[in-house]
Protein backbone atom coordinates (compact mmCIF):
# COMPACT_ATOMS: atom_id res chain seq x y z
CA UNK A 1 0.00 0.00 0.00
CA UNK A 2 1.07 3.67 -0.80
CA UNK A 3 3.27 5.38 2.27
CA UNK A 4 3.49 9.10 1.87
CA UNK A 5 6.54 10.07 2.88
CA UNK A 6 7.54 13.69 4.68
CA UNK A 7 11.08 14.79 5.19
CA UNK A 8 13.60 18.20 5.50
CA UNK A 9 15.40 20.20 8.11
CA UNK A 10 14.29 19.90 11.67
CA UNK A 11 11.53 22.65 11.98
CA UNK A 12 10.76 22.25 8.34
CA UNK A 13 7.16 20.93 9.29
CA UNK A 14 7.09 17.11 9.26
CA UNK A 15 5.36 16.54 12.17
CA UNK A 16 2.55 19.41 11.90
CA UNK A 17 1.96 18.91 7.99
CA UNK A 18 1.59 15.19 8.59
CA UNK A 19 -0.99 15.74 11.06
CA UNK A 20 -3.20 17.75 9.40
CA UNK A 21 -2.56 15.97 5.90
CA UNK A 22 -3.42 12.92 7.92
CA UNK A 23 -7.11 14.39 8.70
CA UNK A 24 -7.22 15.81 5.16
CA UNK A 25 -6.68 12.95 3.19
CA UNK A 26 -7.67 10.45 5.89
CA UNK A 27 -4.24 8.08 5.76
CA UNK A 28 -3.24 7.65 9.04
CA UNK A 29 -0.08 9.19 10.07
CA UNK A 30 2.93 8.01 12.26
CA UNK A 31 5.94 9.81 13.24
CA UNK A 32 9.03 8.29 12.99
CA UNK A 33 10.75 9.43 15.64
CA UNK A 34 7.51 8.93 18.10
CA UNK A 35 7.81 5.70 16.66
CA UNK A 36 11.48 5.17 17.86
CA UNK A 37 10.37 6.56 21.31
CA UNK A 38 7.34 4.01 21.82
CA UNK A 39 9.64 1.40 21.05
CA UNK A 40 12.26 1.97 23.16
CA UNK A 41 10.32 3.41 25.61
CA UNK A 42 12.93 6.55 26.17
CA UNK A 43 12.45 10.20 24.57
CA UNK A 44 14.85 11.10 21.95
CA UNK A 45 17.20 13.34 24.16
CA UNK A 46 17.25 9.99 26.37
CA UNK A 47 18.34 7.88 23.08
CA UNK A 48 20.89 10.71 21.96
CA UNK A 49 22.00 11.07 25.51
CA UNK A 50 22.41 7.09 27.00
CA UNK A 51 23.67 5.53 23.66
CA UNK A 52 24.73 8.10 21.53
CA UNK A 53 23.87 9.30 17.59
CA UNK A 54 25.34 6.16 16.19
CA UNK A 55 23.30 3.95 17.84
CA UNK A 56 19.78 6.18 17.16
CA UNK A 57 20.62 6.43 13.79
CA UNK A 58 20.58 2.08 13.33
CA UNK A 59 17.20 2.45 15.45
CA UNK A 60 15.96 5.00 13.23
CA UNK A 61 16.84 3.25 9.96
CA UNK A 62 15.47 -0.25 11.47
CA UNK A 63 11.91 1.42 12.19
CA UNK A 64 12.11 3.31 8.95
CA UNK A 65 12.16 0.01 7.12
CA UNK A 66 9.41 -2.00 9.46
CA UNK A 67 7.12 1.52 8.50
CA UNK A 68 7.37 0.93 4.45
CA UNK A 69 7.24 -2.88 5.04
CA UNK A 70 3.63 -2.20 6.78
CA UNK A 71 0.96 -3.52 4.51
CA UNK A 72 -1.04 -0.44 5.34
CA UNK A 73 -1.75 3.00 3.52
CA UNK A 74 0.64 5.54 5.64
CA UNK A 75 2.08 9.13 6.12
CA UNK A 76 5.21 9.17 7.55
CA UNK A 77 6.62 12.25 8.87
CA UNK A 78 10.56 11.78 9.43
CA UNK A 79 13.07 13.02 11.25
CA UNK A 80 15.15 15.86 9.87
CA UNK A 81 18.39 13.50 9.85
CA UNK A 82 16.60 9.95 8.38
CA UNK A 83 17.24 10.44 4.51
CA UNK A 84 21.04 11.59 5.25
CA UNK A 85 22.09 8.21 7.16
CA UNK A 86 22.27 4.17 6.32
CA UNK A 87 21.51 5.05 2.83
CA UNK A 88 17.86 6.06 3.86
CA UNK A 89 17.58 8.29 0.67
CA UNK A 90 17.61 5.19 -1.40
CA UNK A 91 13.64 4.11 0.16
CA UNK A 92 12.41 7.26 -0.95
CA UNK A 93 11.69 5.90 -4.70
CA UNK A 94 10.54 3.06 -4.07
CA UNK A 95 7.62 1.78 -5.59
CA UNK A 96 4.19 2.54 -4.10
CA UNK A 97 6.16 5.81 -2.30
CA UNK A 98 5.54 9.44 -2.58
CA UNK A 99 8.46 10.83 -0.88
CA UNK A 100 8.01 15.22 -0.44
CA UNK A 101 10.57 17.44 0.62
CA UNK A 102 9.28 20.29 2.62
CA UNK A 103 11.89 22.67 1.32
CA UNK A 104 12.27 26.16 3.96
CA UNK A 105 15.09 29.10 3.82
CA UNK A 106 17.80 29.08 6.80
CA UNK A 107 15.91 32.06 7.87
CA UNK A 108 12.74 30.46 8.04
CA UNK A 109 14.25 27.16 10.10
CA UNK A 110 15.95 29.65 12.32
CA UNK A 111 12.89 31.67 13.15
CA UNK A 112 11.24 28.27 14.16
CA UNK A 113 13.84 26.70 15.74
CA UNK A 114 14.85 29.08 17.90
CA UNK A 115 12.09 29.17 20.58
CA UNK A 116 12.11 24.88 19.85
CA UNK A 117 14.85 23.43 20.34
CA UNK A 118 14.81 22.09 23.55
CA UNK A 119 13.67 18.34 22.39
CA UNK A 120 16.68 18.78 19.74
CA UNK A 121 19.74 16.96 20.89
CA UNK A 122 21.52 18.52 17.91
CA UNK A 123 20.83 22.21 19.04
CA UNK A 124 19.72 22.08 22.03
CA UNK A 125 22.67 23.67 23.47
CA UNK A 126 23.49 26.67 20.85
CA UNK A 127 23.16 30.13 21.29
CA UNK A 128 21.48 31.96 18.86
CA UNK A 129 24.44 32.75 16.98
CA UNK A 130 25.40 29.22 16.92
CA UNK A 131 22.18 28.21 15.57
CA UNK A 132 22.53 30.25 12.59
CA UNK A 133 25.96 28.96 10.90
CA UNK A 134 24.92 25.67 12.35
CA UNK A 135 21.92 25.46 10.92
CA UNK A 136 23.55 27.32 7.00
CA UNK A 137 25.87 24.78 7.30
CA UNK A 138 24.21 21.54 8.05
CA UNK A 139 21.44 22.60 5.74
CA UNK A 140 24.12 22.71 3.12
CA UNK A 141 25.51 19.40 4.10
CA UNK A 142 22.39 17.55 3.59
CA UNK A 143 20.77 19.19 0.72
CA UNK A 144 21.87 16.17 -1.39
CA UNK A 145 19.63 14.01 0.48
CA UNK A 146 16.89 15.73 0.46
CA UNK A 147 16.78 16.98 -3.14
CA UNK A 148 16.83 12.94 -3.52
CA UNK A 149 13.36 12.61 -2.69
CA UNK A 150 10.35 12.71 -5.62
CA UNK A 151 8.54 16.05 -5.24
CA UNK A 152 9.63 19.59 -2.98
CA UNK A 153 6.83 21.86 -1.71
CA UNK A 154 8.77 25.36 -0.61
CA UNK A 155 7.06 25.70 2.94
CA UNK A 156 8.39 29.35 3.67
CA UNK A 157 5.64 32.19 3.87
CA UNK A 158 2.56 29.23 4.19
CA UNK A 159 0.01 28.50 6.64
CA UNK A 160 0.14 25.01 7.47
CA UNK A 161 -3.54 24.63 5.77
CA UNK A 162 -1.57 25.92 2.38
CA UNK A 163 1.74 23.39 2.61
CA UNK A 164 -1.26 20.65 2.86
CA UNK A 165 -3.16 21.53 -0.15
CA UNK A 166 0.45 22.01 -2.35
CA UNK A 167 0.74 18.34 -1.11
CA UNK A 168 -2.81 17.18 -1.66
CA UNK A 169 -2.33 18.63 -5.45
CA UNK A 170 0.77 16.28 -5.66
CA UNK A 171 -1.34 13.45 -4.60
CA UNK A 172 -4.02 13.96 -7.29
N1 LIG B 1 3.34 27.40 8.29
C1 LIG B 1 3.82 26.51 9.13
N2 LIG B 1 3.96 25.22 8.74
C2 LIG B 1 4.47 24.30 9.61
N3 LIG B 1 4.89 24.58 10.86
C3 LIG B 1 4.77 25.84 11.29
C4 LIG B 1 4.25 26.84 10.45
N4 LIG B 1 4.27 28.00 11.13
C5 LIG B 1 4.77 27.72 12.35
N5 LIG B 1 5.07 26.43 12.46
C6 LIG B 1 5.64 25.83 13.67
O1 LIG B 1 6.96 25.34 13.34
C7 LIG B 1 7.23 24.17 14.10
C8 LIG B 1 7.51 23.03 13.17
O2 LIG B 1 7.83 21.93 13.96
P1 LIG B 1 7.59 20.43 13.56
O3 LIG B 1 6.27 20.24 12.90
O4 LIG B 1 7.90 19.62 14.78
O5 LIG B 1 8.73 20.25 12.45
P2 LIG B 1 9.65 19.01 12.13
O6 LIG B 1 8.86 17.77 12.47
O7 LIG B 1 9.93 19.17 10.67
O8 LIG B 1 10.88 19.17 12.98
C9 LIG B 1 5.99 23.90 14.97
O9 LIG B 1 6.17 24.50 16.24
C10 LIG B 1 4.88 24.63 14.19
O10 LIG B 1 3.82 25.04 15.02
O1 LIG C 1 17.87 16.44 12.11
C1 LIG C 1 18.14 15.47 12.87
O2 LIG C 1 19.20 14.81 12.76
C2 LIG C 1 17.14 15.10 13.91
C3 LIG C 1 15.85 15.57 13.80
C4 LIG C 1 14.81 15.25 14.77
O3 LIG C 1 13.53 15.21 14.12
P1 LIG C 1 12.75 16.55 13.63
O4 LIG C 1 13.29 16.92 12.28
O5 LIG C 1 11.31 16.14 13.57
O6 LIG C 1 13.02 17.62 14.66
C5 LIG C 1 15.10 13.94 15.49
O7 LIG C 1 14.95 12.85 14.60
C6 LIG C 1 16.47 13.97 16.07
O8 LIG C 1 16.52 15.00 17.03
C7 LIG C 1 17.56 14.18 15.01
MG1 LIG D 1 9.23 16.06 13.73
Amino acid sequence: MKKIILLGYMGCGKSTIANKLSKVIEIPFVDLDKKIEEKINLSINDIFEKYGEIYFRKLEHEVFVELLNSPDSLIIGLGGGTPCYANNHELLIGDNVVSVYLKASIETLFNRLAHNKSKRPLIADKSEDEMKEFIAKHLFDRSYYYNQAQHKVIVDDKTVEQTVLDIVEILA
